[in-house]
């Protein structure tokens, strides 16, 4: 029995199909994902990791299937059950998807103005404590995010994703664009934030580095479904040529001896 076998997933998806045109991207897709864990979710170009976070998130509707988040059947909540569970996960796009014309500090506050009651200065200070918490120096409050670095744009993503103390934080590419060593330390940051606050997160990625660094466990995306899910050792097992080719490549040796070293 496995060591999830007893526990509700805090995100279930069954039979999810998802289709653009005559472009099936899902059929019959299942996955489970327990509370606190990091989960990577990998595949090849295309094969629906962002699409998958969408239908999640709701930003996409799929053709068919159900989708479970924190005991909600999201199919058959009401409008106020969709709005608590929204309320409870926050998303990071990949560049951080902040409005150009707020500055870090207004961008985190949005989220917070669903908040009835909350009033500007306490959601200021809320926001500082976000940003804070994403190690972003203090001033980065007043910055807009043409002023700031890539890094700095992503954490401030972060900061927003954080804003309502969500339980599920869905980050799409992470590191992606970030040097090897913003990489490493945004790899440790999410896993310090899990750890810390019990997040569970979704995190699609393609880099081997941060699955190593951070994830729990691996769902790969092939063949329209989740084929396996997993942790990295069970992963070097895999018989599949995709998924023995991406964690057998020269990029994969390099990162498992980069995560050998820490
Ligand atoms: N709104 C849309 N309309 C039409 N096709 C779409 C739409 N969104 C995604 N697709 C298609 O669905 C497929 C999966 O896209 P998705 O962005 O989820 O892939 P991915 O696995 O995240 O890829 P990558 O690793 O390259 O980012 C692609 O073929 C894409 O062109």
């Amino acid at each position: 029995m496995s060591e999830h076998a007893e526990k509700a997933p805090v995100i279930r998806l069954r039979g999810i199909r998802n289709q653009f045109g005559t472009q099936v991207v899902h059929d019959n897709l299942d996955l489970d994902i327990y509370r606190g864990e990091i989960v990577g979710i990998v595949g090849g170009s295309g094969t629906g990791k962002s699409v998958l976070l969408r239908t999640i998130v709701g930003l996409q509707t799929p053709r068919a299937g159900d989708i479970e988040v924190l005991g909600v059947d999201l199919n058959k909540a009401s409008e106020e059950e969709h709005n608590d569970v929204e309320r409870r996960w926050g998303v990071m796009f990949q560049d951080g998807a902040l409005f150009s014309s707020l500055t870090v500090r207004e961008n985190v506050e949005v989220p917070m103005k669903q908040i009835e009651g909350l009033d500007a200065k306490t959601r200021a200070a809320l926001a500082d404590l976000k940003i804070a918490l994403v190690g972003l120096p203090y001033l980065a409050g007043d910055k807009y995010p043409s002023e700031l670095s890539g890094g700095m744009r992503k954490r401030a993503g972060l900061a927003r994703a954080l804003a309502l103390d969500p339980d599920i934080v869905f980050l799409d590419e992470p590191t992606a664009g970030l040097d090897p060593i913003g990489a490493s330390e945004f790899d440790q940051l999410i896993r310090k934030l899990s750890r810390s606050l019990g997040l569970t997160v979704f995190l699609v990625t393609h880099d081997l580095d941060t699955l190593h660094a951070t994830c729990d466990r691996i769902a790969v995306l092939a063949e329209k479904k989740v084929l396996v899910t997993g942790t990295m050792q069970e992963m070097l097992k895999v018989d599949h040529p995709w998924v023995h080719s991406y964690f057998h490549g020269p990029r994969a040796r390099a990162a498992l001896e980069t995560a050998e070293k820490e």
